[in-house]
């Protein structure tokens, strides 16, 4: 069962589309998620990969998939929080699903790519990456209740 993450926020974005392109929006500092700029980046995320689990401990992220289609599935492991145990399956693509997700620090997720060649995942994080912060763990691990196929 695909639940909903407490405060995981999923923003749709708008996309700007005329007969020379698009201009696809992102992210604003006066937005509700905003917490500051620290670091933007890529994750450039090959067909069928699965990235992951991460965790990070402080660092907000904003996600959004400018190129192609990415599966993010999402674990709450807070024990105080109400959405505790659950799992979240986020369609993120260039096209109808074209959002943002306000990804809140102590949240496991991983994320695999689904489109063709690759698909890119951006990122906007509040403080500069920092590899102290973050945690990680095998995509076949015994403390997160979802199985990657
Ligand atoms: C994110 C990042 C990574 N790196 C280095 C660390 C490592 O040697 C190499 C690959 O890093 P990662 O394996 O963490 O890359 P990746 O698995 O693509 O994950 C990154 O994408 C976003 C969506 C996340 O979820 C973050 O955890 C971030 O680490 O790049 C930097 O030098 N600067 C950076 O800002």
């Amino acid at each position: 069962m695909m639940d909903k993450i407490h405060d995981l926020l999923c923003v749709p974005l708008k996309q700007i589309i005329d007969e020379r392109g698009a201009v696809y929006q992102y992210l604003k500092s006066t937005g509700d998620t905003f917490r500051g700029f620290g670091e933007a980046y890529y994750s450039k995320v090959n067909t069928n990969v699965v990235k992951g689990w991460k965790f990070h401990k402080e660092i907000h992220q904003h996600f959004c998939v400018p190129f192609g289609r990415i599966k993010l599935i999402a674990y709450d492991c807070r024990i105080d929080s109400p959405s505790y145990g659950a799992i979240q399956e986020i369609i993120i693509d260039d096209r109808e699903n074209y959002q943002m997700i306000s990804m809140r620090p102590e949240i496991w997720y991983s994320f695999q790519a689904l489109s063709e060649p690759f698909a890119l995942l951006a990122n906007i994080i509040n403080k500069p990456h920092d590899p102290a912060e973050s945690l990680n763990l095998p995509l076949d691990n015994k403390e997160i209740p979802y199985v990657w196929k």
